[in-house]
């Protein structure tokens, strides 16, 4: 985000100019065919802005993952187009697609997918090593004090905590600066103290490091860690709510539940 001044008709006005990290138009992803076809996404047309958290929350179904794996070039949609800044995902070959996904996207998975047999720091180098990238030794050492594993780094994924595997899994998806980080129902697996490490964490990427950060969550309290949250409703975008918190994520949540049964 940056802040500029324009002159509109020889005034001075302050304008709050939000550079766009990732943009849908006209999204949409249709599985089966005939009596069985499930539009999963129906014309979604929506903007992430750069430093930005921003959470996706719907019912179970509501194509949630759908979008997230379409917006990371996981997934392909049927129709619409995907924007990573000025790149289009949605014209790129698969080659090109797994070079962008290496080099400029983070994922992190509710399952943590770390490889078992390495430890913590070498999980969080992975993503270099594979590329054949020095690690930028001052940004992983941030990363890294940021995780606040301590010792533990030097411990494999079975010897730590659910909490401690996600947050190496965070580590993981910041260590090559990507453009966005997608999470995936990120605290899914943990209790609410873990996940509190975990948004944390998240968060502070977002605040300290200028992180984008688009994140699938079921859970009112891991939604108000976002500066915004996407509400979906059968594949299509139904509510927004900006600077969330706990109670106004939920209530909004019963005023949808209730507009669906009316
Ligand atoms: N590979 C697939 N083949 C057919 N239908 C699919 C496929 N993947 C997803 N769907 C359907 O698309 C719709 C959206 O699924 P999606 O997983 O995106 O929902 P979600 O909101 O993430 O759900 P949950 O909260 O349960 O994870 C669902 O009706 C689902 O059954």
């Amino acid at each position: 985000m940056g802040l500029g001044a324009v002159s509109v008709r020889g005034m001075s006005v302050e304008v709050v100019e939000r550079v766009v990290a990732v943009r849908t138009v006209g999204v949409g992803k249709r599985y089966g065919g005939g009596e069985t076809r499930i539009d999963a996404l129906d014309d979604v047309s929506v903007d992430f802005g750069r430093g930005r958290f921003t959470a996706i929350m719907g019912p179970s179904g509501s194509g949630k993952s759908t979008l997230l794996h379409c917006l990371a070039g996981l997934d392909r949609p049927s129709a619409g187009q995907v924007w990573l800044g000025d790149v289009e995902l949605t014209r790129l070959d698969e080659k090109a697609l797994t070079h962008l996904r290496r080099d400029r996207i983070g994922f992190v998975f509710q399952a943590f997918n770390l490889v078992p047999t390495l430890t913590a720091l070498e999980n969080i180098t992975l993503p270099l090593d594979l590329a054949n990238r020095k690690p930028d030794r001052e940004w992983l050492d941030k990363v890294i004090t940021t995780i606040g594993l301590g010792d533990r780094l030097n411990h494999k994924p079975s010897e730590l905590s659910g909490g401690q595997q996600q947050r190496v899994a965070c580590a993981r998806a910041l260590v090559s600066r990507p453009d966005v980080v997608f999470a995936d129902e990120p605290t899914g697996n943990l209790d609410s103290r873990s996940s509190a490490d975990v948004l944390g964490f998240l968060h502070r990427s977002v605040r300290e490091f200028g992180q984008t950060v688009v994140m699938v969550t079921h859970d009112p309290t891991a939604a108000a860690y976002a500066d915004r949250v996407l509400f979906l409703a059968d594949g299509r975008l139904e509510a927004e709510l900006l600077d969330p918190t706990a109670e106004s994520v939920l209530d909004l949540m019963k005023q949808l539940d209730a507009h669906e049964a009316g």
